[in-house]
């Protein structure tokens, strides 16, 4: 890759500054070299939080974990884990859901977030939205909220996103 700076890595610096200078619209460089702003919904999202040290990552096993922990850091905020059923110590909450090919359970440990909490949910990849769909449920069952979710790779065609309206799923890729 000739980039000199991830893609991901560009695109949570923007989030940040776009968060502190709200009116700002910030291009970013797509891997063609255009430029773009694919990540505004996000901005947009943001703008109406002015702490965001208040919110926390949450990112989904397995690949979600490779992406959250470093948005993260890059954000200075928490991160917790949605696991695969069986994964996690102590009381957990559970989410039953339905991929394209299998039916699979997430869980979260029961006190992972607090109530009005404010969580960004990351993972790899949307396909059908079943498992964005079930991390949403976990974040809501503890009262805490949404402000976007987040992935590397969209599939279009499964229309995923429409399982998550109206928050929105920013996507870094779309085929
Ligand atoms: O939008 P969906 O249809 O729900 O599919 C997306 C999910 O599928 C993949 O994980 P998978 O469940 O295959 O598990 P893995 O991380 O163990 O590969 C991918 O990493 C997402 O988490
Ligand atoms: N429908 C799908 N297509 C490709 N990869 C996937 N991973 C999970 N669901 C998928």
């Amino acid at each position: 890759m000739s980039r000199k700076r991830p893609l991901l890595v560009d695109s949570v610096d923007t989030w940040r500054s776009d968060h502190a200078v709200s009116k700002s619209k910030i291009p970013q460089r797509v891997n063609d070299g255009r430029e773009t702003e694919p990540d505004r919904p996000v901005h947009q999202n943001f703008q109406r939080f002015p702490n965001e040290r208040d919110s926390v990552q949450v990112g989904i096993d397995a690949r979600g974990f490779l992406f959250g922990p470093l948005l993260a850091q890059r954000l200075g905020i928490g991160f917790a884990p949605i696991r695969k059923k069986g994964k996690l110590p102590g009381p957990t909450i559970s989410v039953s859901y339905t991929l394209e090919y299998a039916k699979a359970e997430a869980e979260m440990q029961e006190d992972a977030l607090s109530a009005g909490q404010k969580v960004l949910i990351i993972d790899d990849l949307l396909a059908t939205g079943g498992t964005l769909q079930a991390a949403y449920k976990l974040v809501k069952q503890q009262q805490a909220e949404v402000l976007a979710c987040l992935v590397v790779i969209e599939l279009k065609d499964l229309n995923g996103a429409d399982k998550l309206k109206p928050t929105t799923v920013f996507s870094l890729v779309q085929y």
